[in-house]
């Protein structure tokens, strides 16, 4: 992950070089227009002053004023600009591993985790970066400098700050936190509120049978005071934080004041003008803005870090070998199982001493329970998984080391359910493989008999697919168009007819045999007393 974040910094040196540059702007802009506010009211409290570089003055003065949003929102957009390129950079690296990722990597992590890894987890580092580290960096050098013009101007001020800055610090993260939490708070109470509704919805029969009215209105009751007082907390910690900070900020003018008028020796400590009061003033206000900014990024960075934890897990997890180097041995056995173990990461065994001999041009049906591990077999065939104990070989080769380019011309496998990739018709059948030719894929649809289907379609194999072009059994028949494409040897179905009637099960049924001809075809039917013909096998206990 470091290096993605080094690659980053180093593809976009010179973005990174203006960036620091209109940081350095940003601090500089904000910081003189209240010494050149001293300097003209001191001259005009003086009268001694010239005309013109007054006038001067007082152009650059409003000059700096009205330029400083522009360099700050320059800053902003740079910094956000900086920020997209490194998620960009971070997610394509994230793509690329994850096609690199063994199948077992989905066993203990499920889609939605991965899914939040890529989506939450990298928009919490993107906010590491813009409302995080950098504007963290920028807040903290714009602090020291207006202390260091502070102190320049008056040496008693600057010490007086010096005392305050932390308790100050440590308050506004106080209410922070507090607000955080009750903001937390809300967001499950309202969460809980939004679980409630569809379930009731989708219960309200059960819930007016069993008279059940009273008992959700009080969980409805619960969930919306706990969002309320969420709320309550929330809005009390906003209004308290605003009064006393500017309190706070008064009470060291006033304090200031007080200490200058009342001896000669404090009032050179403070250095008092009214040109110097005036900017010192403004410096007082501006200070707490980059304190309080500060407080925030800390929690970014805070919540940032959970995130980036797990993103450096994913990128140790360990990658498989990408191109297998194992070719398979036309003239070896198609499958060979012998005594294999298999159980999913830390779990016991699915199944143990699974042996099974395949001849070429045989059709196997594999019976068994719910849960007997029939599609878990079928993954192994596939060299998905490997064996915990025994081995499986698929013409004389590990498939799980089979050369990749060679798989579709080894397996055809057809899943439960069809599973469409974004493109046409004809890029269903083909995946995008440039080794599929136009003519293999008519003549894979002539062989499901889905070629009349296709091309009644308004740009026959040529229309963008949309599931409602397609029944669900001719769906079933794509999926088996795709698996027989590339004219495999070894068929896998994997209960294809299991959510289909009976009229389009035998139309789907008619497609497999035509397929299945010289071919080795396995076939899952957790129904014990169907088999598709040939051989049936009964997996685990029957
Ligand atoms: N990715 C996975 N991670 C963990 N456990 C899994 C995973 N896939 C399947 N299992 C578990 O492995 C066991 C076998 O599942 P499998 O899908 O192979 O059974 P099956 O015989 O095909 O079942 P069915 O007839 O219901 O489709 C089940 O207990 C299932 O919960």
């Amino acid at each position: 992950m470091g290096n993605v974040f080094l690659q980053t910094l180093r593809k976009n040196s010179l973005l990174l070089l203006i960036l620091i540059l209109a940081i350095i702007a940003s601090i500089a802009v904000s910081i003189t227009p209240p010494l050149i506010l001293q300097y003209i009211i001191d001259s005009l409290v003086s009268g001694a002053f010239s005309t013109y570089p007054l006038m001067a003055a007082g152009v650059l003065y409003f000059t700096l004023n009205a330029g400083s949003g522009l360099v700050d929102a320059f800053k902003e957009t740079l910094i956000t600009i900086f920020g997209q390129k490194i998620t960009h950079d971070l997610r394509s690296a994230m793509c690329r591993r994850l096609d690199d990722l063994p199948a077992s990597y989905f066993v203990n992590h499920e889609a939605g985790a991965v899914t939040s890894l890529f989506v939450n987890d990298v928009d919490t580092l993107e906010n590491l970066f813009d409302s995080g580290v950098v504007s963290m960096i920028a807040d903290v050098f714009t602090i020291f400098s207006i202390l260091a013009v502070v102190f320049h101007l008056s040496p008693g001020l600057g010490a007086l700050i010096c005392i305050c800055l932390p308790l100050l610090f440590l308050l506004t993260r106080y209410f922070q936190k507090r607000m955080l939490q009750a903001q937390r708070d809300n967001r499950i109470a309202v969460s809980r509120t939004n679980e409630l509704i569809p379930e009731t919805v989708h219960n309200i029969r059960t819930i007016h049978t069993c008279q059940q009215e009273r008992y959700m209105r009080q969980r409805y009751g619960r969930t919306i005071r706990d969002s309320f007082e969420a709320m309550e907390r929330s809005n009390f910690c906003d209004s308290i934080y605003s009064p006393i900070i500017i309190t706070s900020c008064t009470d060291i003018i006033c304090l200031m004041m007080s200490l200058s008028v009342s001896s000669p020796s404090l009032q050179e400590l403070f250095g008092m003008t009214v040109g110097s009061v005036v900017a010192l003033i403004a410096y007082v206000r501006r200070i707490f803005s980059p304190l309080e900014s500060i407080g925030m990024e800390i929690q970014n960075i805070q919540s940032a870090v959970a995130g980036i934890g797990r993103l450096k897990d994913f990128f140790a997890e360990p990658v498989q070998e990408k191109n297998g180097t194992m070719e398979p041995d036309p003239a070896a056995t198609p499958l060979v199982i012998g005594d294999a173990a298999f159980g999913y990461g830390k779990e016991a065994d699915i199944f143990h001493h699974f042996t099974l001999i395949v001849e070429a041009g045989e059709m196997v049906t594999i019976t068994g329970r719910t849960g007997a591990g029939k599609s878990t077999l079928f993954k192994l065939i596939l060299g998905l998984y490997r064996p915990r104990q025994g081995q499986v070989r698929v013409f004389g080769c590990d498939p799980s080391r089979m050369a990749a380019p060679l798989r579709r011309q080894v397996f055809g496998y057809v899943e439960q359910q069809f599973h469409a990739i974004h493109g046409t018709v004809a890029d269903q059948i083909s995946l995008k493989d440039p080794r599929v030719t136009p003519e293999a894929i008519e003549k894979a649809l002539h062989l499901v008999g889905l070629w009349d289907t296709c091309h009644a379609l308004p740009q026959g194999l040529a229309t963008p697919y949309k599931p409602e072009f397609f029944s669900r059994g001719q769906s079933q028949l794509l999926s088996i168009a795709r698996a027989v494409v590339m004219d495999p040897q070894i068929l896998l179905f994997d209960e294809i007819t299991a959510n289909l009637d009976s009229l389009t099960e035998s139309q789907v049924l008619q497609a497999l045999q035509a397929v299945a001809q010289n071919r080795t075809v396995l076939s899952i039917s957790h129904r014990l007393y169907e088999s598709q013909g040939g051989r049936r096998i009964v997996i685990g206990d029957p």
